[in-house]
């Protein structure tokens, strides 16, 4: 069943289009990597689908971007509200610095007025379980985020961002910054997350898209090439760019 559609999508910073007429669909429950090479759009793209071009000047987003039958960008919609539908998760580990594993993962809640402490518990330690991370804090939750490692720290983004029950997740390069080995254990982690989740992933790194994902699609120059099952577009895709990309001869 498809969650969200795009439908002649087109981005702008100012004059220069940086994502030219997408359209794809997103079944609810599945991984979906977007691949290409740096500029292509990727980022730009998935920054548009939860409403962040909002936040950056001369960004424009133009066509439909429907959520469970509601239009993303209409009028009457709250932005604040379609980002905790459809969560997000950065480059960059970004836990609140100033605050314990236990406030960071409950900090949506928080904002939504949430206060009763067995509730703010239990959704920490569903979110940490998720996020795979529970066996590692659940005897120092009280303690500042900022003295976890760094993949660590992702994951604990991950269980904030999954706190609030997002209905899509969108993750930008989640691992560029870890090592391999935490760089596995998110990897590991995809295939349970979208029992809870619907996921969107950029990502760099073509054999992490191949093993995670379950749809890819390659954006070149801004267009989006070729979208399909992550194992045609690995082994038989149809248009002789993806496969020049994929094989590795540019990009
Ligand atoms: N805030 C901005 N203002 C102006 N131009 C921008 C801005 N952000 C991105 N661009 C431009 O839009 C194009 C697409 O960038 P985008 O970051 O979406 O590409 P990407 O495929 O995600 O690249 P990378 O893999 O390097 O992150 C690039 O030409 C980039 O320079």
């Amino acid at each position: 069943m498809t969650i969200l559609q795009t439908k002649n999508v087109n981005i702008y910073y100012g004059e220069k289009q940086a994502v030219k007429s997408v359209s794809m669909d997103i079944t609810r429950g599945t991984v979906n990597a977007l691949i290409g090479p740096s500029g292509c759009g990727k980022t730009t793209f998935l920054r548009a689908l939860n409403r962040m071009h909002d936040l950056t000047p001369g960004a424009r987003v133009e066509g439909d971007i429907i959520l469970d039958g509601q239009n993303v960008y209409s009028g009457d919609i709250d932005p604040v509200v379609i980002r905790r539908r459809i969560g997000m998760v950065f480059q960059k580990p970004n836990p609140f610095p100033t605050m314990s594993i236990f406030e960071n993962v409950t900090s949506g809640l928080k904002l939504v007025g949430v206060r009763d402490q067995r509730t703010l518990m239990e959704v920490a330690e569903r979110s940490l379980r998720q996020a795979a991370l529970w066996d590692e804090v659940k005897d120092r939750l009280k303690t500042p985020a900022t003295g976890l490692s760094g993949g660590q720290q992702q994951r604990l983004c991950i269980a904030r961002a999954l706190a609030v029950e997002p209905e899509i997740l969108l993750m930008d390069e989640p691992t560029s910054a870890l090592d391999p080995q935490s760089t596995a254990r998110i990897e590991d982690l995809m295939g349970d997350l979208k029992k809870v989740t619907t996921i969107i992933i950029v990502t760099h790194n073509m054999q992490q898209a191949a093993r995670v994902s379950d749809t890819t699609s390659f954006f070149l120059n801004g267009d989006m090439v070729e979208r399909g099952a992550t194992s045609d577009i690995f082994t038989s895709p149809r248009d002789e760019r993806t496969e020049a990309y994929v094989t590795g001869r540019f990009g």
